[in-house]
C-alpha cells in the first residue's frame, strides 16, 4: 500500500466549492503511517469537507489524494476500496436500529468483503471486544448508550481493517462522560499506531494524541504543527486567536 519512504496520506492542491462558495482552497498535507492528525478551525472553515473528500463521500473539483499509490481521487477508483481501506467514523451515530451491534458489524464485512456469517461474526466480535463492548454485541441501538453507540460505530469501521481513520466530531453530540469512553477508545488506536485524521474539539485529545494539529480557516490550511507549537507557539494570529477563545468555552 505504501511507496517506499513516501507518506502514507497525500493532498496535493485540493479545492472544493459548494455553487459559488469555495469551502476547500488548495489543501496540501502529508500525513505518515502511525501519525494522527488532528483538524481544527472555525465552524464552516471547511474541516468536515476535507475530511469527506479523503473517503470519497464527497467528490473534489481537483486536486489529488493519494493513499499510498492508490489515487483516491481517480476517477476509476471504486469508492467500495477507498472505504475498506480508509474507515470514517461520524458525529450522528448512524447505526441500523433493527440490528444488533454484532449485525451492524459484520454487516459491511459479508456484504464489502464478501466474508462467510462466520468469518464476519468472529470479526465482529474481536472488533467488539476492542472497543470494550464483547458484552454488548447482542444489544440493540435502543439498548445502548450514545457512547456505546459510538464505540460500535468504531468497531464497524475498524472490522475493516482500514490503513486510516477518520473521526468527525466523535464526541460532539455526547456529554463529557460518554465522550470520554469514545475517547478512551480513540486514545487507544493511537497507542495501537493507527493513522487517524480527526476533526475535534476536545483539545485534551489533541494536545496528548496529535502528531499534528491543522489549523483551517475559510478553506485554507492556515498553521500546521506539533500540539505544544500551536498551543504555546501559534505563528499566524488567527491561530493564535481561535486557540484563545476554545480555551475560555
Ligand atoms: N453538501 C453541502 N452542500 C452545500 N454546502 C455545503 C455542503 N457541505 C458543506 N457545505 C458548506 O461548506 C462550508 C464548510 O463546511 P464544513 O462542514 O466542511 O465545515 P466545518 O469546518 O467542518 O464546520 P463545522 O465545525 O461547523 O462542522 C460551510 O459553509 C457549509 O455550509
Amino acid at each position: 500500500m505504501q511507496t517506499a519512504d513516501g507518506p502514507l496520506l497525500r493532498i496535493d492542491d485540493l479545492r472544493k466549492s459548494y455553487g459559488d462558495e469555495e469551502v476547500l482552497k488548495g489543501i496540501d498535507l502529508e500525513i505518515d503511517r502511525g501519525d494522527v492528525e488532528v483538524l481544527v478551525g472555525p465552524s464552516g472553515s471547511g474541516k468536515s469537507t476535507l475530511l469527506r473528500c479523503l473517503n470519497q463521500l464527497t467528490e473534489v473539483d481537483s486536486g489529488e489524494i493519494y493513499l499510498g499509490d492508490l489515487e483516491v481521487t481517480a476517477p476509476d477508483t471504486d469508492p467500495n476500496e477507498v472505504r475498506q481501506q480508509i474507515g470514517m467514523v461520524f458525529q450522528d451515530i448512524n447505526l441500523f436500529a433493527h440490528l444488533t451491534a454484532r449485525k451492524n458489524v459484520t454487516l459491511g464485512l459479508r456484504r464489502v468483503r464478501g466474508m462467510s456469517t462466520a468469518e464476519a461474526r468472529d470479526r465482529a466480535d474481536a472488533e467488539l471486544d476492542r472497543v470494550g463492548l464483547a458484552d454488548q454485541a447482542d444489544s440493540y441501538p435502543a439498548q445502548l448508550s450514545g457512547g456505546q453507540k459510538q464505540r460500535v460505530g468504531i468497531a464497524r469501521a475498524l472490522a475493516m481493517d482500514p490503513e486510516v481513520m477518520l473521526f468527525d466530531e466523535p464526541t460532539s453530540a455526547l456529554d463529557p462522560e460518554l465522550s470520554n469512553e469514545v475517547l478512551a477508545v480513540m486514545d487507544e488506536l493511537v497507542a495501537e499506531g493507527m493513522t487517524m485524521v480527526v476533526v475535534t474539539h476536545e483539545m485534551r485529545f489533541a494536545r496528548g494524541g496529535a502528531t499534528n494539529i491543522s489549523f483551517l480557516a475559510d478553506g485554507r490550511l492556515v498553521e500546521r504543527g506539533p500540539p505544544e507549537e500551536l498551543f504555546e507557539n501559534p505563528t499566524h494570529d488567527r491561530t493564535a486567536a481561535f486557540f484563545q477563545s476554545i480555551r475560555h468555552d
